[in-house]
């Protein structure tokens, strides 16, 4: 059965387009599967990621290849630069991640931001003088690229920049269906990741000063006498007390006292290398950890730190100055027994140190002593 006047060549040749057309439709389906399965193992991917490190690296090195990329990089807004700081101090190498940028202010991204408008992507060509600060790095031949804002509660929090050398990879023709829900899950693992670094941060200083906590310094000193016992390297303790700061308190006030705590700390920190750790210990307890320092280097940065605390007077919020001086005992890890439990070898080191202040208040306050 065929229409009149439709050869059965013609019903043939008809046939054959439509079976091309169709093993061609097959064949886009396979693909888009195939596609959309790679993309989903990637959301459960960067779902799952534990920390910021963890997240941005996943982003970095799966969705160039899965999404067949050339360029990726993750613009964030950081007033303050809050994550900045908090990421660092927890450890974050930055330059691992070449392709990960901070900026102040949103209207730095370039998006549309008219009030009472959502900030959408933007598809084109790639113009070098406009892309510049998302795309620092370019590939030699980058051609286009698609600009997703990352949105939390209709906040813009970032911008997820993706480049390619095909010039029809990205088009203003383009749907945006897709790199927008990809950016709305990669916004919703940063923010969370970012929130749970944020806690962690929290958990491990102190409000006051910034300094550690005690918790930080326990697990610090922990990770510290094992690698110094593994690759042999010296390491110090100092226990700094500030002297009569209950005689501080009582002259100037609670919130002097916090003020000088703070000066105190920030005075410490300004004599150490990036690689110490302080943490405030308790009260008006300081307690730094110096790597690769043996007594006699450690006595040396102690000194500097009583010199530059008893220097100048601390300037209060109140406008007052009030003079304070600091008493320190110092002391360094000479177990290195690898047999020996790591908790035990934690707390004679900070014990020795302990001992060595009190000394040093014994002996008139002001001073420096290092154990026998
Ligand atoms: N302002 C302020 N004071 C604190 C804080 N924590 C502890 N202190 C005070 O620190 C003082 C510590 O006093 P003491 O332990 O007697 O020691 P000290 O007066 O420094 O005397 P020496 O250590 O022997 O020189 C107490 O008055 C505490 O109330 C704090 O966070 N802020």
């Amino acid at each position: 059965m065929h229409e009149p006047g439709i050869s059965s060549r013609e019903l043939m040749a008809e046939n054959e387009t439509l079976r091309a057309r169709m093993a061609y439709l097959l064949e886009q389906a396979e693909r888009n599967h195939e596609i959309m399965c790679r993309h989903q193992a990637f959301d459960l991917q960067i779902v799952g990621a534990s920390s910021f490190p963890d997240l941005v690296g996943t982003i970095f090195s799966t969705l160039p290849v899965i999404s067949d990329l050339d360029i990726v990089t993750l613009s964030l807004i950081d007033q303050n630069a809050d994550i900045y700081t908090v990421m660092h101090r927890l450890g974050v190498d930055f330059e691992t991640l070449p392709n990960l940028m901070f900026c102040e202010h949103a209207v730095e991204l370039g998006f549309d931001m008219a009030p009472e408008r959502q900030p959408r992507p933007t598809l084109g060509p790639y113009a070098p003088g406009r892309h510049r600060a998302m795309f620092p790095q370019p590939p030699a031949d980058l051609r286009s690229v698609a600009l997703v804002p990352l949105l939390r509660n209709k906040r813009l929090i970032g911008s997820l920049n993706l480049g390619s050398v095909d010039a029809s990879r990205f088009t203003p023709a383009l749907g945006t269906d897709f790199v927008e829900h990809m950016g709305s899950i990669i916004a919703i693992c940063l923010e969370n990741v970012i929130s749970n670094e944020m806690l962690k941060y929290i958990g491990l200083t102190d409000s006051l000063t910034g300094a550690y906590n005690r918790r930080y310094m326990d697990r610090r000193l922990a990770e510290e006498i094992a690698r110094a016992r593994r690759q042999g390297y010296r390491l110090s303790c100092m226990y700094i007390d500030i002297d009569h700061f209950k005689r501080v308190n009582d002259t100037v006030g609670h919130q002097g006292g916090d003020d000088v705590l703070r000066e105190v700390c920030t005075r410490i920190k300004a004599e150490l290398r990036m690689s110490d750790t302080l943490c405030r210990f308790g009260g008006e307890e300081f307690v730094v950890l110096l790597i690769d320092a043996d007594l006699e280097n450690a006595s040396i940065v102690a000194n500097r730190i009583r010199t530059s605390v008893a220097g100048l007077p601390v300037d209060l919020s109140t406008g007052e100055q009030v003079a304070v001086t600091v008493s320190i005992g110092v002391a360094a890890l000479t177990d290195f027994e690898r047999d020996h439990a790591i908790e035990g070898v934690a707390q004679e080191l900070i014990a020795s140190a302990d001992a060595a202040l009190y000394q040093a208040k014994a002996a008139g306050r002001n001073q420096v002593v290092t154990a026998a």
